[in-house]
């Protein structure tokens, strides 16, 4: 136990997003988040929407910042790799967003080199989310 430990706790993740009403409606519709803030910093001209499963007191959220008037997507790079959610059934809820039009670059099935069952799919950012099945770990 360091001298720090206990004085940090993870807040949230960023990522900037082309269409901050494409995305919320992907992290709510599709993956069942809620929509817990919207703040508007004209000063900056961009918008921060957070959206998680909980509340920012108890619960490490997605921050989505919105620059405005942004022209040209983001390029994700290939330093960025990716969010994680835990799901309990991951075949169920991998063909559920498949019907909504989610797009899944990796079916789900054992993680290569391990034993988890893990899946990924993509934000409309193109921003990669981990599924990983609680069940298998
Ligand atoms: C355990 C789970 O949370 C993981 O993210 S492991 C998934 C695994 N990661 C890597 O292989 C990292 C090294 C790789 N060279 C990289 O830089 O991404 C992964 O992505 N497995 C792919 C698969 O299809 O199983
Ligand atoms: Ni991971």
């Amino acid at each position: 136990m360091t001298a720090a430990s206990g004085q940090f706790r993870m807040m949230h993740t960023m990522i900037r997003v082309f269409d901050l009403d494409r995305s919320i409606k992907f992290y709510t519709e599709l993956l069942g988040m809620k929509l817990l803030r919207k703040d508007d910093y004209p000063g900056g001209k961009f918008t921060n929407a957070f959206v998680g499963y909980g509340p920012e007191e108890t619960d490490t959220v997605v921050e989505l910042t919105y620059n405005w008037g942004r022209e040209e997507p983001y390029e994700l790079g290939t330093g960025f790799g990716h969010l994680a959610l835990g799901v309990n059934d991951i075949y169920a809820v991998c063909a559920a967003l498949e019907k909504q039009g989610a797009k899944i670059p990796r079916p789900p099935g054992p993680m290569l080199h391990g034993t988890t069952h893990i899946a990924f799919i993509e934000d409309p950012d193109g921003y990669k989310i981990e599924l990983i099945g609680l069940d298998t770990m």
